[in-house]
């Protein structure tokens, strides 16, 4: 079975639970979501998309992976879970790997993961099985009101599951989406956990030269 590919690379996961970990990326074309900061805007934005996608079989992703002997795989896109990633799951099982996913949590999931990040979107909200099996969610603060908006509709107090609270990367330095964060760690009204997208700081991404150019449409 073959996927389309954006890009796959070797780096180490920069945001959540397993951040620090040596991780292989494997990131698939296609997003419906569209969100207006998206920082993958390659994999679906008509002025950003690359000339020519691959459609690569699972088998030679599952190699790939393995060449670069991470710890673990994660599966992300755009929307990876817009396909079918069974047969994904299932080669880099094959190879011994571990597949950890990166969704929006808004589609179907298919496939067999050790873990999975729902970071949930505004333009099309999570399925509530999907943040029932998240492992930990992932709300990117991109406003002030994304933290009480997000508790509110995912009724966050009473998710048992660490909550990553991350600053939209262009507002990363806006003092009051910040003290936001802040504010909601302290009050400890959920397992709120102040984040951050640590791999853009070391450029950690760009040191593997398969990796793409960052294609984000924030300014
Ligand atoms: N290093 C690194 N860690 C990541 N964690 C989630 C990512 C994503 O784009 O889904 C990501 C990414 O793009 N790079
Ligand atoms: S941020 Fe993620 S869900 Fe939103 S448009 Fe970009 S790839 Fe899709
Ligand atoms: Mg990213």
């Amino acid at each position: 079975m073959k996927l389309p590919v954006y890009e796959t690379f070797y780096s180490w996961q920069g945001e959540g639970c397993h951040q620090g970990r040596p991780a292989f990326f494997i990131r698939l074309f296609g997003c419906p979501v569209h969100c207006p900061w998206c920082d993958s805007a390659g994999t679906w934005h008509p002025n950003h998309i690359p000339s020519k996608i691959d459609r690569v079989e699972v088998e030679a992703l599952a190699e790939r992976a393995a060449a670069a002997n991470p710890e673990f795989v994660v599966i992300t896109g755009g929307e990876p879970a817009i396909h079918d990633l069974g047969p994904l799951t299932q080669a880099l099982a094959q190879k011994n790997l571990t597949a950890h996913l990166e969704t929006s949590g808004g589609f179907e999931i298919r496939g067999t993961f050790a873990w999975i990040t729902v970071s949930p979107k505004r333009e099309k909200p999570p399925l509530k099985e999907n943040v029932s099996q998240a492992d930990e969610l992932k709300v990117i603060v991109d406003t002030e009101d994304a933290i009480s908006y997000w508790s509110d509709e995912l009724k966050l107090a009473h998710a048992n599951k660490p909550i990553w609270l991350n600053p939209e990367w262009s507002q990363r330095n806006n003092p009051k989406i910040l003290q936001a964060i802040t504010e909601a760690v302290k009050e400890r009204k959920a397992q709120f956990r102040a984040g951050w997208q640590v791999h853009k700081n070391y450029r950690a991404d760009e040191m593997d030269p398969s990796a793409m150019p960052e294609a984000s449409l924030a300014k």
